[in-house]
């Protein structure tokens, strides 16, 4: 809840100086002392009405179904804050009744209402899609880092960059990029099979002189942390297929782009705290903040800022040259003549930031889901084994030959649906609107939760809480056409509408190559055995979810392929 501050101060202002003026004699600290007692007293209305009377007794909403208890001052932030974000929504969309709305009050009662049903979402994300925005705070703090491209613009400037940059993205231009996503698949494994492979001889030596060290680890069984894999793997895939630039991150996670570029989305306690800093005062303050992450954010931010210049620079060289023939997405949009050098890097450090933690987050879920249910892991390891290339050999793959593993189709959606990596996002509408018949009024927050539309026994059937993959096969040849669910609006993953993930055909093929590749080479268990049950795996919520200490796993080379 933004105070509004300056009309606060202009009110306070305005009506001390014209109490003071009527006095014959008055004073400057005199002038002062009454613009403080009638700037508190107003910001105490304010937040009365804030807090309690609008949400209380006027808004036009009060009526809709809610989570039940929750503080009288402090809705039910005590429940979102106490779980990952998406958690509690989880629930709630299949306990309370509701008609396709369900209310919710955030810190200080702060009203949020999430849609429910097809006709709520399709509202807010496909009919009246311009009557909402993200809110003026996610703009501010992310825009300082990524400028204002297709993921921050609005309105007219947002669809004339979606229209220009849709070619990029489409599918006849993203199949020639699977030969990449296989190329850097392929190197990510080849470095995770050395470490294995120095990891397991390592641990020979040490369990020859010393009994017990890392003795939870089997014979032949090296470990990894997942997460830290699949960011390196995915930073140089968006990396190369993005930008034409080996970020080298695979073999070198410490190199300085990749650092600088880490600084960047790397959640701290300091962005935590200016985060939250952020909901009550103007974020051009806390952005100029003078402590270290606003600093590291600066630096990191330049540097990176840099290198796009470069990289354009090169690539309009060789055009005039008409040496262009790179495939990577800012080759193409440079092709389509469309932006300004300054525009291409916003969208370039979009790209950089909306695809890399996004996939990233998708296979640490997959490969822990995979370890929670080894029989899918086998099934699917046999398809890729039958139908695609070694890791070892140079040939590479096409399109087709991933996109017809039905399979590999099925996890990967599953896993899609079942841990979508944005767990959720927000929307303000910018006018009075209406969401499945509401009046909804100007600035009332919207959440859309795929955490909770994936899991909507409503939308999804009785068994939307457990992980299937075959939902998503076609039982015969009639069936091919129809959804794994009732309706298009079931799978938010990736949204729906004019805001939906631009890079969605993208990313599914990256994902799909990624995990052929880990799966068809590796047999993963999961170290901590706890984490068998998925009541014990604790996530860390953020714009992507992922779990919080990490995905710790086994992993045996299967040798054959
Ligand atoms: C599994 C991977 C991914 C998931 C789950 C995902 C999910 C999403 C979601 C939920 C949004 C909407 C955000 C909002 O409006 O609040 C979005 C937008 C976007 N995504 Fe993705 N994304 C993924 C991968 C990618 C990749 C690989 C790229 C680019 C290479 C990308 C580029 C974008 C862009 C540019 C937008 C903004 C689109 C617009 O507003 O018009 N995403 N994504």
């Amino acid at each position: 809840m933004a105070l509004a501050w300056r009309p606060l101060t202009a009110a306070a202002a305005v009506i001390a100086y014209t109490l003071v003026s009527r006095q014959t004699s008055w004073s400057y600290s005199e002038l002062i002392r009454k613009f403080c007692g009638l700037w508190f007293s107003g910001l105490s209305l304010y937040v009365v009405w804030t807090v309690i009377l609008y949400p209380k007794l006027f808004s036009p909403l009060r009526h809709l179904p809610s989570p039940p208890g929750g503080s009288f001052w402090n809705g039910h932030f005590s429940a979102i804050n106490a779980h990952p974000t998406g958690i509690p929504m989880r629930e709630w969309i299949n306990t309370i009744p509701n008609n396709g709305l369900i209310r919710y009050a955030g810190i200080f009662n702060q009203e949020r209402i999430m849609p429910t049903s097809p006709k709520a979402l399709a509202d807010v994300l496909v009919t009246r899609s311009y009557d909402f925005e993200k809110p003026s705070q996610v703009r501010n703090s992310i825009g300082r880092i990524l400028g204002i491209g297709v993921l921050l613009a609005e309105g007219d400037q947002h669809k004339i960059q979606r229209k220009n940059l849709m070619p990029a993205f489409a599918f006849r231009h993203i199949k020639d990029l699977y030969p990449v996503f296989w190329q850097k698949s392929r190197e990510a494994i080849q470095a995770m099979t050395r470490e294995a492979h120095e990891g397991v001889s390592k641990l020979a030596v040490a369990q020859n002189g010393s009994k017990g060290i890392e003795s939870s680890i089997r014979k032949g069984w090296a470990s990894f942390e997942v997460s830290e894999w699949a960011s390196r793997a995915t930073l140089d895939i968006v990396g190369v297929a993005g930008l034409g630039r080996d970020f080298g991150a695979i073999h070198n996670p410490d190199n300085e782009l990749s650092s600088r570029y880490r600084v960047l989305f790397t959640p701290s306690r300091q962005a935590r705290m200016l985060g939250i800093l952020g909901l009550f005062v103007p974020t051009w303050i806390t952005n100029r903040i003078p402590v270290k992450r606003n600093n590291d954010i600066a630096l990191a931010a330049r540097t990176i800022r840099a290198v796009c210049q470069d990289l354009i620079r090169e690539k309009r060289e060789k055009l005039a040259r008409k040496e262009l023939t790179d495939v990577d997405i800012l080759s193409v949009a440079i092709e389509s003549g469309s932006f300004s050098d300054s525009e291409l890097i916003d969208q370039l450090m979009t790209f950089l930031a909306a695809g890399h933690e996004t996939t990233a987050s998708a296979m640490t879920w997959a490969i822990y889901m995979l370890c929670l249910h080894p029989e899918v892991q086998t099934r699917l390891r046999q398809e890729i084994r039958e139908n695609l290339p070694s890791m070892d050999s140079d040939s590479t793959v096409s399109s087709l030959d991933i996109d017809r593993l039905e399979y590999l189709g099925a996890v990967i959606n599953e896993v899609l649906r079942y841990y979508a990596p944005v767990p959720l996002t927000i929307r303000e509408p910018l006018v009075d609107t209406v969401i499945n018949g509401e009046h909804v009024p100007k600035g009332t927050r919207v959440i859309i939760c795929p955490w909770a539309i994936n899991y909507s026994t409503e939308l999804w059937g009785e068994d939307a809480g457990v992980f299937k993959p075959e939902r998503w096969l076609a039982k015969d040849e009639h069936d091919k056409k129809k959804a794994a669910s009732a309706s298009n609006y079931a799978f938010m993953t990736f949204l729906h509408g004019p805001r939906s993930c631009i890079g969605q055909a993208f990313s599914k093929a990256e994902f799909a190559c990624l995990l052929a590749a880990w799966i068809g080479r590796f047999e993963f268990e999961l170290k901590n055995r706890e984490e068998y049950d998925e009541r014990n795996m604790l996530i860390k919520g953020g714009i992507t979810a992922r779990p919080a200490k990490g995905l710790h796993v086994h992993a045996k080379v299967v040798e054959g392929w």
